[in-house]
């Protein structure tokens, strides 16, 4: 017999049914929009960092917590230490990013091409448990109990240029038949992120360092100097300057032609730079005159350092390629920031600082040259 009260219950029952299922759908919804919105956000923040040091900060601060992963590295390839180097003379501190890997080599990379890579194509990530003896490079200082990963190629132009490595406590949130194209597209556009800021970089570091010696140039040095003097002003420490300028350096070029004159001012620069610390900045001005800017030193450390460094020089012959040996020398001229400058303006106090060093170093040269003579 037809009942109507157990048909209209059916209906809502059926009716609750649906609007649960219709709840829990606009809750997938929502919370995908929502996840989509922090990746935006991040794709966002990441194509805006301006520097090296940005990215890699954005990267590794906020991509745990918008994806929800207990780890995340990444590794780039560096074969012969360029990006580092650039990094490191930019002032990046590595110390700072302990997820951040550099490989000498695409093979380090663990993306070993199939031997069908060439009908397959470029890498594709690689998803699964995490295993030690194999991913352990990859996730250096990792949390305790690292379960499933994802070490996700980055590629420009179909070049391994890294990968994206994460890590997740959860050993189901990486399996291997998972979907891998979102990952995918975060990695490309890190990549692009990537390449973009090392070129730029590069040429920044270009555009401040001295092509035959490797130490920074006049528009480098001019430019810390204005820094550096804000700075001292602020924190009230003194700063001091030596020029620096080789002793007949001509004849070298007569004698050892030009190729022997260059040898011998780069090993003069590194011979100035090894009697440094690594808060001083050393620049050439062109010809064969250094600028060592030396930070929170007075006119005494400042001379005492000038008298290393002639003492590095002119204590140990100069051997070049040819086999040459040449004895060679500085003269140095050595000024420091005095604080009754305080209230002028900070570019003119500079042209003033070097200005008094070459003075000093004239008075040097004049006074015999190999010699420190500082400005008083
Ligand atoms: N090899 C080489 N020589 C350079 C470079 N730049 C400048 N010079 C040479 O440096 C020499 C500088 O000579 P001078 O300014 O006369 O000074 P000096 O012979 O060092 O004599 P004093 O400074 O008076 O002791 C010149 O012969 C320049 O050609 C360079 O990049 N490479």
């Amino acid at each position: 017999m037809h009942d109507p009260g157990a048909a209209a219950r059916d209906v809502e029952a059926e009716n609750e049914s649906l609007r649960a299922r219709l709840d829990y759908l606009v809750e997938q919804a929502e919370r995908n929009h929502e996840i989509m919105c922090r990746h935006q956000a991040f794709d966002l923040e990441i194509v805006g960092s301006d520097s090296f040091q940005a990215l890699i900060g954005t990267i590794f601060r906020s991509l745990p917590a918008i994806a929800g992963l207990d780890i995340v590295t990444l590794s780039l390839v560096d074969e012969d230490a360029d990006i580092r180097t650039v990094m490191d003379k930019l002032g990046v501190d590595f110390n700072d990013f302990p997820h951040m890997i550099f490989v000498d080599a695409v093979a380090a990379l663990g993306f070993v091409p199939s031997r069908s890579e060439v009908f397959t194509g470029p890498p594709k990530p690689m998803l699964g448990p995490y295993h030690p003896a194999g991913h352990q490079p990859m996730f250096p200082n990792q949390p305790p109990g690292l379960q499933s990963i994802a070490l996700v190629p980055l590629l420009r132009n179909k070049r391994l240029i890294g990968s994206l490595n994460l890590g997740s406590l959860d050993p189901t949130r990486f399996t291997p038949a998972m979907a891998t194209d979102f990952i995918e597209h975060m990695a490309s556009i890190i990549a692009i992120c990537l390449e973009n800021v090392i070129s730029n970089e590069m040429l920044k570091y270009i555009g401040l360092t001295d092509s035959l010696t490797g130490v920074y140039n006049r528009r480098y040095i001019d430019r810390r100097l204005l820094e550096e003097i804000g700075r001292a002003r602020r924190q009230a420490y003194r700063i001091s300057c030596l020029y620096i300028d080789i002793d007949h350096f001509k004849l070298v070029n007569d004698s050892s032609g030009h190729q022997g004159g260059d040898e011998v001012l780069r090993e003069v620069a590194a011979r100035i730079k090894a009697e440094l610390r690594l808060s001083d900045a050393l620049g050439r001005f062109g010809g064969e005159e250094f600028v060592v800017l030396l930070i929170d030193a007075n006119l005494d450390s400042a001379t005492q350092v000038a008298q290393r460094i002639l003492q590095s020089i002119a204590g140990a012959p100069f051997v070049l390629s040819t086999g040459e040996s040449l004895r060679i020398s500085v003269s140095i001229g050595a000024a420091t920031l005095d604080d009754f400058e305080r209230d002028h303006a900070i570019e003119g106090v500079a042209q003033e600082l070097v200005a008094h060093a070459d003075s000093a170093l004239y008075k040097a040269k004049e006074g015999g040259r190999n010699r420190v003579v500082s400005f008083t």
